[in-house]
């Protein structure tokens, strides 16, 4: 149980571009990579920009889930495991694994555990699992929630001076 997620961290479709982006440019020291490897759902948007900006066209994904009830974690659910073609590539050591973000590194280290090889990279990291990513772009602190834009809405924003929440 980590401290409650009481910050948030909102994101924009271009702020969220702008940083996959940033990481794909970081991913040219590391390159050549023969396959992404992405943690389905949050790791489909980073990984299709990365794909695109590396020449990337061989992409598996692996699905996790463990955050059934909004903030709160339970217990690790391997919903999609990754195929055997792409577990045998990784001896290579050429396989890069894509997500959204690390927070508690549960999710990450079972992906970890599935690819030892593997260059493992998100867009943003909390940091208790910072040491578990080869890669981030930026971090942001534990007691933050980072709202992604897929799961947000355009609403009214009522004027700072009557209570407006930063
Ligand atoms: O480091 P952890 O504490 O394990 O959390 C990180 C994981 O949590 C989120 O996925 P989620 O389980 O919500 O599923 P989703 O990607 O399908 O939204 C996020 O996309 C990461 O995969
Ligand atoms: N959207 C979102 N999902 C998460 N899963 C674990 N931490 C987070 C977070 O900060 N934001
Ligand atoms: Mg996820």
């Amino acid at each position: 149980m980590t401290a409650p997620q009481n910050k948030s961290f909102p994101v924009s479709w271009d702020q969220f571009h702008r940083d996959s982006r940033a990481l794909a440019w970081r991913l040219m020291n590391e390159e050549p990579f023969d396959a992404i490897v992405c943690i389905t759902r949050g790791g489909l948007v980073p990984a299709a920009i990365i794909a695109r900006e590396l020449g990337i066209r061989v992409i598996e994904s692996v699905s996790i889930s463990s955050y059934h009830d909004y903030q709160k974690q339970g217990e690790l659910n391997v919903v999609k495991p990754i195929c055997q073609d792409i577990i045998d590539l990784d001896k290579n050591g050429r396989i890069l694994i894509i997500d959204d973000l690390v927070d508690t590194g549960k999710t990450g280290r079972a992906v970890r555990a599935m690819l030892p090889n593997a260059h493992f990279s998100t867009v943003y990291a909390k940091p208790l699992a910072r040491d578990l990513v080869n890669s981030f772009v930026t971090e942001v602190s534990q007691d933050t929630w980072i709202y992604f834009p897929w799961d947000m809405d355009v609403s009214y924003a009522p004027p700072i001076r009557d209570g407006a929440q930063d």
